[in-house]
């Protein structure tokens, strides 16, 4: 039988006396798109980070694609295919977007030449709608297009799974749409996609499946019409950000 491309168990990360993750369990069939949410502090950036590497778990496991990549080293798992976006943009100062692009393209797990390299990311530039800022520096980047950069750099690792972590925030209401016409082909390609969203309705969208995460465990998980009408998630999440809106 075919593992889900990835699959968490009981995954618990403390930071001293906080559990920011507590017996978490998730499985992600190959090809399919996992909507994460849950309120400010809920664990979801804890989530990809344990399971990406970049921070070690407390206890619990993850496979990836049946392999076991329990706290193994970020590189470890992008090579084994993973790719993501982090929450604070991070690009390499001194490169401009698209030596940028290229280093992730070599960087990733299929061990490219340089002239392969360029290729993919001049693909990957023109995917996100940055072919034309191409030869700029990071720093001279909208917040948009920064964001654009994070993602053009996971996908130049051709990911088998790829975690985007609020790649929507700062856009514009007119920049979602191709943002989630992206996500989508995305999927029709066969990438496992593991998206945290703030925004609901892309969450909606674009997942087969909802995971609710409150104050580090799982308050319920299922299709993304289900999830969304139960009054838990509404009292948790919905109600949450309704508060912080002013009632909007
Ligand atoms: N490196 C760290 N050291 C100490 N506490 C941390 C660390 N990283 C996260 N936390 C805490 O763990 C909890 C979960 O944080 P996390 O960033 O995973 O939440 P989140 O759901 O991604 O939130 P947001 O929606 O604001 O991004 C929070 O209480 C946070 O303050």
């Amino acid at each position: 039988m075919t593992p889900p491309m990835l699959e968490v168990r009981g995954l618990t990360r403390r930071f001293g006396g906080l559990a920011a993750l507590s017996e978490v369990s998730v499985r992600v069939p190959a090809g399919r798109t996992l909507g994460v949410i849950g309120p400010n502090g809920s664990g979801k950036s804890t989530l990809i980070n344990v399971v990406t590497g970049h921070l070690k778990p407390t206890s619990g496991t993850v496979l990836i694609n049946g392999r076991d990549l329990t706290g193994a080293r970020p590189w470890t798992v992008a090579k084994a295919g993973v790719g993501r976006t982090f929450q604070v943009v991070k690009p390499f100062r001194g490169m401009s977007v698209r030596e940028n692009v290229m280093v992730a393209a070599t960087y990733g797990a299929h061990g490219r030449t340089a002239a392969d390299a360029a290729g993919l990311a001049t693909d990957v530039l023109a995917r996100v709608g940055l072919a034309g800022q191409a030869g700029r520096a990071p720093a001279e980047l909208s917040v948009a297009d920064a964001r654009r950069l994070e993602l053009a750099r996971a996908l130049a690792l051709e990911p088998r799974l790829l975690f985007l972590d609020e790649v929507l925030a700062g856009l514009r209401p007119a920049e979602i749409d191709p943002a989630l016409d992206l996500i989508r082909a995305l999927a029709a390609e066969g990438v496992t996609i593991v998206v945290v969203e703030h925004v609901v309705r892309a969450i909606v969208e674009v997942s087969d499946e909802v995971l609710v995460l409150h104050e580090g465990k799982v308050l319920t998980s299922g299709p993304p019409d289900r999830v969304m009408a139960d009054p838990r998630v509404i009292e948790a999440y919905l109600g949450h950000r309704y508060a912080r809106r002013g009632g909007a």
